[in-house]
């Protein structure tokens, strides 16, 4: 396959993009519309917004898993047309197979891009040194805490060293505790890596202690960017100390602020149709 590098490509560009569904009553909704995102090799971007919002629906077509009703989803310059093989995904469940060990779980990926399986496997106990786990390479996932599922799953969608990782609320089921050491170790991997992160998260500390730029989706039916914001914050972040920083306090106050709005017209529009809130 032929790689542009050109630097004024975008590793996801949505352009004027607009998803509807149809519903299992036939009506047309639209999830979002006229979404423009654009994110360069190496910036990290937070999609934040209220529940139904959109914001799986917008990794999804950057991913390629759905194609926009309008506009145009591209990935370094190339419009997106099937699975975008230049992105990893990582959900909230995280996709390891039962019935696989550790080290075969994250070889998997390597695997089927033609490694042969001896490779592949130093390979994969590489990145389980990477993320802590290099003695459990011979464990199955349900032998696993659920931190070390996420450093499993981590190093799974690491391994085949794409160019863009799409993240849809990966840590959201974990301690808090947990969780802000997955998020440091993220971000250390991330740090040098010039890679392309779009993360999803519910949770704008996290949003903000992780991101470059925390973009807000508004309320839907019809949701779309209101708000942009590039957080200035210096690296290398330390996320266990972060969120007492005072730039940290006042770019929070600042983004809940705006965030608020939307959240509190969902919140309404849902009591109004008798749903009450989450
Ligand atoms: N396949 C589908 N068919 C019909 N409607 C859908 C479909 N997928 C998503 N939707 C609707 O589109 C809207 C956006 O969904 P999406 O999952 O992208 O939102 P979200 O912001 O990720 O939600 P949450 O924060 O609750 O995870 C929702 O109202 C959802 O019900």
């Amino acid at each position: 396959m032929v790689r542009h590098t050109a630097v004024d490509e975008y590793a996801v560009d949505l352009e004027g993009c607009t998803k509807q569904f149809t519903t299992p009553s036939g009506d047309t909704y639209v999830a979002v519309r006229d979404i423009n995102l654009k994110v360069r090799p190496g910036r990290f971007v937070s999609v934040v917004g209220p529940t139904g919002s959109g914001k799986s629906t917008i990794l999804n077509m950057a991913a390629g898993l759905l194609s926009p009703t309008e506009g145009t989803a591209r990935s370094f310059g190339q419009q997106v047309k099937g699975v975008n093989r230049r992105a990893s995904y990582m959900f909230q469940q995280d996709g390891l197979l039962p019935w696989k060990t550790v080290i075969d779980n994250v070889s998997l990926g390597l695997t089927m891009a033609g490694v042969g399986k001896a490779d592949a496997r130093a390979e994969a106990q590489r990145w389980l040194e990477k993320v802590g786990l290099k003695d459990f390479s011979d464990r199955y996932p349900h032998q696993l805490s659920g931190g070390m599922r996420k450093r499993t799953a981590v190093a799974q969608a690491w391994i085949v060293n794409p160019d863009i990782l799409l993240m849809d609320e990966p840590f959201s089921a974990l301690d808090v505790q947990t969780r802000q050491i997955m998020e440091n170790e993220l971000l250390a991997l991330w740090q040098e890596s010039g890679k392309a992160v779009i993360f999803i998260t519910h949770d704008l500390d996290e949003a903000i202690a992780l991101s470059d730029e925390v973009v807000i989706l508004g309320a839907g039916p019809g949701s779309t960017v209101v708000a942009s914001y590039d957080i200035t914050l210096p690296r290398p972040r330390d996320l266990l100390e972060i969120r007492d920083d005072p730039q940290f306090v006042e770019l929070h106050r600042e983004i809940w602020g705006r965030l608020r709005v939307e959240v509190s017209k969902t919140y309404q529009s849902s009591a109004l149709a008798g749903g009450g809130a989450e």
